[in-house]
């Protein structure tokens, strides 16, 4: 049996793993694919090119093709009769386990709720009430602490009274919304009752205090019309018990009004954060995947929607379906390409074929699924690969909302599984994501944080212009970014802005050096910007054409162009692919044997990327980084920039008013190596990698060889430690003989 169907893998997925060659699994798939196909929710942080890809969407076709048919056979229980209880207790009107942050407790029953931290804790229940109607539950203080309770919105974050989208009245006699704190009612605390009343029909809430009426706290916000509002707390070292009504009130509720849980039907909502949105019958629908996989690039997505139709060959009866839902472009094109009838297509396919796993980018996610043209109501993994990446580039409340739209319980009763992987995922932001997101994962950290794998040999060249004077003959020959346009640049002074442009055209020269010393006919090269790409680009042509063929990839070639130029450097008609960090994660180029750093990014997370682009699947790989030794001007556009850089020609500071920054990549290349923990090898400006281990022993772009010249340094460094060995023995059994003649000669012979 194969290694892959003895860890429970489908014999027709391993039967396509076989035809790929995979035939054992990596050490975080071996982790990774029973803890998945077990149920739990996994962040796996592995080593770039460890095959964590293959990890998560191994098991999820698996589950996904198997949950399919059970339904499709009508095998599948529905949420009115599965076992679950978990899934029942969601149907009722308590504290929900789900929608808590943390620290936040909760009895079995789901009426008491705890919380010791030092900071606010907060829970919602698992229903709420929508549309019309006076609805009422109490609160009674159980211990004493800081806590505030009322009502708040799905949307509204767990600090109940801190956003506009919660009302909350607290402990110290306040009440508050969207983080104004005014005075209303009197302090309350141990054994106090409050009674928390919702007039819908009115749009008011208001509170009581042991049956005394506290008058009207909130006018609802109108554009909350009809959304569904649920009971909430905020606690602080504090402990609160609820009674939605199911066994009679301390006080009684006010006229008109009516126990929460009793409201009708028509006005009750289950709390999307907890369980079951509506318990029906199992059915699949066109438009709700099973899966959703978020990828911080348009080109990782398409390549990890490949991977997963390359899995799913010999998977049929059922099929599954994926589907590619990504961006790329500006958001004015795409709102008119959307207008143009992008979205039509999009929706065709949706409504035409049943879509069962979706890889997409984040903000096409969010649009489809805001819009409803794509639901998450059947939605049973999500994943977040390179999670870090995408919390960095600012998705933090976009995962949220997408995740608030996924059932924690499927309606046929499975558990919302949520993964996340990076090879940089120790970031604290990955950490409160996941304490507040994922439910009990398990962490696979196989070589401890940010590790580079032992295939990458990794160097860097400094880049000195004060030593290094070939620049003299580059002027004007290397085309540059135009920071120092306006500035009077004399070869013959080592002005700060000179030695800058100096940088720029050495780097030009030691690119070509590089490819030219290691006979380069594939390598990935990373720029700091879109500009600085395009003059690589034009440098690389005018020197040669056919020995420096190139292409681009950035966020300002279209994406048919980033497409078809990422498919001619994997297919090798062209030999290098420029880019900046559009391309320093996760992309996967069979074999890559150079990678180079024009300038190092100033994400030390995306030097581990970057430099991962090489030495995968056990492939050796060089990577090569040109380090400037004196600080360099370069462009650095922000919000503030009218063009968001294009054409823009502001080269004053940033703190006058400006688009450029003096970037020192000593400090970079310091940060990068206390991060890592390592001193990285220096290589001369000849282009010549230090000797080591590496060195003669590799080709690059193939597997590392066990060679004899390894064994025999090995049997000379352990030479020393054998004959020392040799001569203690001897030593010890001199002993011996010598005690065992003095025995005999005092005792006798026994
Ligand atoms: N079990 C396996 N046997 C052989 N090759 C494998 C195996 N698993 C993965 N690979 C190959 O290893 C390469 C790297 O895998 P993958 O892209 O999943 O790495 P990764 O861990 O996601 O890297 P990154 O952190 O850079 O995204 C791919 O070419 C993949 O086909």
């Amino acid at each position: 049996m194969a290694a892959f169907e003895e860890m429970g893998v489908l014999p027709q997925i391993a039967k396509r793993l076989e035809e790929l060659d995979w035939m054992l699994p990596t050490d975080v798939q071996a982790e990774a694919v029973p803890l998945i196909l077990g149920g739990g929710d996994v962040l796996m942080a592995a080593e770039t090119g460890s095959g964590k890809t293959g990890a998560f969407c191994l098991p999820i076709i698996q589950i996904v093709w198997e949950t399919i048919k059970d339904i499709q056979s009508g095998k599948a229980p529905s949420a009115s009769n599965n076992n679950s209880a978990a899934a029942e207790s969601q149907d009722k009107w308590i504290l929900s386990t789900y929608d808590r942050t943390p620290a936040m407790s909760v009895n079995p029953e789901g009426t008491l709720c705890q919380s010791r931290d030092a900071a606010w804790s907060g829970i919602r229940a698992t229903k709420g009430v929508v549309n019309k109607g006076k609805y009422y539950y109490e609160a009674t203080v159980s211990d004493e602490g800081l806590c505030r309770v009322g009502w708040s919105l799905n949307e509204g974050n767990l600090d109940l009274g801190t956003d506009r989208y919660g009302y909350g009245f607290g402990g110290t006699g306040k009440k508050s919304n969207n983080r104004q704190f005014d005075d209303y009612g009197t302090a309350y605390g141990l054994n106090d009752v409050i009674g928390c009343a919702l007039d819908l029909d009115n749009r008011i809430i208001s509170f009581y205090k042991n049956g005394v009426e506290l008058g009207k706290a909130f006018d609802i916000n109108p554009e909350f019309r009809n959304k569904a509002l649920f009971p909430a707390v905020a606690l602080k070292n504090a402990e609160l018990e609820f009674n939605f009504g199911q066994k009679p009130f301390k006080f009684a509720p006010p006229k008109n009004f009516v126990a929460v849980c009793q409201a009708s039907r028509d006005c009750e909502t289950v709390n999307s954060n907890s369980g079951v949105a509506v318990p029906a019958p199992v059915k699949l629908k066109a438009n709700a995947p099973q899966a959703i996989i978020i990828e911080p690039s348009r080109e990782l997505a398409e390549q990890t929607c490949k991977e997963i139709n390359s899995f799913k060959k010999y998977l049929d009866a059922p099929l599954i379906r994926t589907m590619l839902v990504a961006g790329g472009i500006p958001i004015k094109e795409q709102l008119s390409d959307l207008q143009k009838g992008i979205l039509w297509l999009i929706l065709k396919c949706l409504l035409f074929g049943q879509v069962d796993i979706v890889v997409g980018t984040p903000g096409r996610l969010e649009e489809l699924t805001k819009s409803e043209n794509l639901l998450l109501t059947h939605c049973r993994f999500l994943v977040l690969d390179e999670a870090d990446g995408l919390l960095s580039q600012g998705n933090e409340a976009l995962i949220s909302r997408l995740h608030s739209r996924a059932p924690k319980i499927t309606t046929d009763g499975k558990r919302l599984q949520m993964i996340v992987c990076s090879a940089t995922l120790h970031s604290i932001e990955v950490k409160k994501m996941a304490d507040r997101l994922m439910h009990f994962p398990t962490w696979i950290d196989l070589k401890g944080e940010d590790s580079v794998p032992e295939t990458v040999h990794h160097v860097v060249v400094t880049v000195d212009p004060r030593t290094d004077l070939a620049w003299h003959n580059l002027l004007k020959r290397i085309p540059t970014d135009g920071v120092h346009a306006k500035d009077t640049l004399i070869p013959a002074s080592a002005t700060p802005e000179m030695l800058s442009e100096a940088v720029k055209l050495l780097k030009g020269e030691y690119c070509v050096r590089a490819i030219t010393e290691h006979k380069m006919d594939q390598a990935i090269i990373f720029c700091r910007t879109k500009v600085d790409c395009d003059n690589l680009e034009k440098y690389l042509n005018s020197v040669d054409k056919k020995k420096f063929s190139c292409v681009c990839l950035h966020s300002d070639r279209k994406p048919q162009e980033r497409l078809d130029n990422l498919e001619a450097f994997k297919q090798k008609q062209v030999k290098f692919l420029i880019c900046t960090d559009v391309a320093a994660r996760g992309i996967d180029i069979r074999s890559l044997p150079f990678m180079i750093n024009i300038t190092l990014p100033d994400d030390k997370a995306n030097y581990v990327h970057r430099i991962g682009r090489v030495g995968r699947a056990e492939r050796m790989g060089l990577a090569i980084s040109f380090v400037s030794k004196v600080p360099e001007k370069v462009w650095f556009h922000g919000q503030w920039c009218p063009s968001h850089g294009k054409g823009c020609t502001n080269s004053k500071l940033t703190n006058q008013g400006g688009c450029c920054i003096w970037y020192d990549e000593q400090q970079c290349l310091g940060d990068v190596e206390e991060h890592l923990g390592i001193t990285i090898s220096q290589a001369d400006t000849d282009m010549k990698v230090p000797v080591d281990e590496f060195d003669g022993k590799v080709v690059y772009g193939q597997k590392k060889k066990a060679s004899t010249s390894a064994y025999q340094s090995h049997v000379a460094q352990m030479a020393g430690a054998v004959q020392e060995l040799a001569v203690q023995e001897m030593k010890a059994q001199l002993i011996f003989h010598s005690f065992a003649t003095n025995a005999k000669k005092i005792f006798g012979s026994v």
